[in-house]
């Protein structure tokens, strides 16, 4: 009887352990399409979310976590859940049938065995409320950790710590961040080895016990005893994994937890208000707008309106607010107070799809993706993308012969992250392929932020001959720190200081007007005219 016990359950453990076999097969294929289902949706919903709330401290450990629960396959996350979970099963009916087994003998080892595992899970509980309780110093650690990978591995800091012999400065703070690690290691591997120890002891004495009570219990052969030591031990083993595999549900079920926050994060299309109007003429009213950060002001008391077809210059000494008013203007910043309207509707019950139809923007900072020319300008799938339209604005940016130059002409791919015969574009063109992605959206409002910082004399004329022409009958304002450009009447200047619009009107009206419009202007035209170039001090 005995002998059939073992021959069955040996039968039965390893017919488990084949059937395992296929599930961790099953498993790595559906944590890879779990991978390309979820990542999509992810970025998707970030589309969604307020500027304000990624540059946050919050939405930068949510979008990393979250991003991790779902990208790191059986390692991290959900991927991890789903693997312990087949550990959970495979290990659970391990155990019932080694207990079944061992129920013909006695079934006093088993529930000693059993008793003393409940003893070591609550050691595992105690190192695990140390762990969670010190999870959010280790998460901060590790993301300084990145940055300093990331910072390292990108090429043009790359550049900088080679031309400025910034490595001991760099060493200076990885070296800071290092013992910051080490010490929360060395805390988390003091207490790991008291548990361990703790769970050892607890094992040893547990298979002393089982022995010795199955001794007393009957009266056992050779053969039974080194099957029940076996048996205890597998036993044993399976308990352990069940625990670690309990036990790292539990800490990867943090990351779906930041997952499920990111999900429930405020996304402006879910709201119902939602307007989705996309024609108007363009019309900008701004009132009593401010916007603040952390209790710190960076914008206060806007008050201004833009007629349809006007061109608005945006003015001022950096750090004014310049570019911090024109995300508010174009939506990624939700106003603290006050409200932007374009065409009498409050910008903030609009969809993000809207906006974007509405409103082309440019931005100092803006990426030129590692992908083809057209697609940067037309910033959609290649099916999508009308050619013509893009050469034309290709065309009138300056790029003609640029383009005509390359290889695969608009097909040519900029920068060689994606294609190895990827171009590399000098400032001034990256700035005209911004340009050209404005005019090929033909939104009726276009807001450009500094966008002739990189241009040379003959492309800057150029430049503002086009937005003349081009967006002759559409809304337009331009922060720019050139003030020649725009000193003319039917230019709009607002003139921004210390967060706020101090004062508003033509070149001539605010050079008889505006005593701190004088000033900018006579610094610049003293750099210009060879006058006294210490004038502006
Ligand atoms: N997300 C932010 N969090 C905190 N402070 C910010 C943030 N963005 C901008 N600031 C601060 O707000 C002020 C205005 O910045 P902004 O970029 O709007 O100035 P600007 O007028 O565009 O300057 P520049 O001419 O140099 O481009 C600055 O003092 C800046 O440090």
């Amino acid at each position: 009887m005995v002998i059939l016990t073992i021959l069955l359950a040996g039968v039965g453990v390893y017919a488990i352990r084949i059937f395992d076999l296929f599930l961790q097969q099953r498993l790595t294929l559906l944590t890879f399409d779990f991978r390309f289902d979820y990542v999509p949706v992810f970025s998707e919903h970030i589309f969604g979310w307020q500027q304000s709330l990624i540059d946050s401290v919050e939405g930068k450990t949510v979008i990393d976590q979250g991003y991790e629960a779902i990208y790191n396959g059986q390692n991290v996350g959900i991927g991890a859940i789903i693997a312990q979970t087949v550990t959970l099963i495979r290990t659970g009916c391990q155990i019932v049938v080694l207990l079944c087994m061992m129920g013909f003998l006695s079934i006093w080892p088993a529930a000693i065995v059993l008793g003393l595992n409940l003893l070591q899970y609550g050691f595992q509980r105690i190192g695990n409320q140390w762990y969670f309780k010190h999870k959010k110093e280790q998460n901060r650690i590790t993301s300084y950790q990145s940055y300093f990978v990331r910072t390292l591995m990108k090429r043009s800091t790359g550049k900088d710590i080679r031309l400025f012999s910034m490595f001991d400065l760099f060493h200076h703070h990885f070296m800071d961040l290092i013992q910051k690690l080490v010490t929360w290691q060395r805390h988390y591997s003091n207490l790991s080895l008291v548990i361990n120890l703790g769970q050892r002891l607890v094992n040893i004495i547990g298979l002393a016990l089982s022995l010795l009570i199955l001794i007393a219990l009957q009266n056992v052969s050779v053969a039974a005893l080194l099957f029940a030591i076996s048996a205890i031990q597998t036993l044993n083993l399976n308990f352990g994994n069940f625990r670690d595999a309990y036990v790292k549900v539990g800490k990867n079920l943090v990351f779906v937890d930041n997952f499920r926050k990111f999900m429930a994060f405020p996304y402006r299309q879910d709201q119902d208000s939602i307007e989705n109007k996309v024609s108007g003429s363009g019309k900008i009213e701004v009132r009593d707008l401010a916007y603040a950060v952390n209790g710190v002001s960076l914008v206060h008391d806007i008050n201004f309106s833009v007629k349809r077809g006007e061109k608005v210059a945006l003015v001022g000494e950096n750090g004014a607010g310049k570019s911090t008013l024109i995300k508010l203007l174009c939506g990624l910043y939700t106003p603290s107070s006050g409200s932007v309207s374009i065409d009498g509707q409050n910008i903030a019950t609009w969809a993000p799809a809207t906006m974007r139809q509405r409103v082309a923007v440019e931005f100092q900072d803006d990426v030129i993706l590692h992908f083809t020319i057209a697609e940067n300008v037309a910033c959609t799938t290649p099916q999508q993308i009308d050619t013509a339209r893009v050469e034309a604005v290709l065309d009138e940016v300056g790029l003609e012969d640029f383009v005509a130059g390359l290889p695969s002409g608009i097909q040519t791919f900029i920068g060689n992250e994606l294609n190895e015969n990827g171009i590399q574009l000098s400032g001034g063109q990256k700035d005209k392929i911004l340009f050209a992605r404005v005019l090929y959206r033909q939104a009726n409002i276009n807001i450009l932020d500094e966008p002739t910082a990189a241009l040379d004399p003959i492309s800057e004329k150029q430049f503002y001959a086009l937005v003349d022409e081009k967006l002759d009958q559409k809304t337009t304002i331009i922060v720019t720190h050139r003030l020649g450009a725009l000193a003319t009447d039917d230019v709009k200047i607002l003139v921004m200081k210390d967060g706020t619009v101090i004062a508003a009107g033509s070149h001539r009206w605010l050079l008889a007007n505006c005593d701190y419009y004088r000033k900018l202007w006579s610094a610049q035209r003293s750099l210009y005219v060879g006058g006294d170039r210490h004038e502006a001090s």
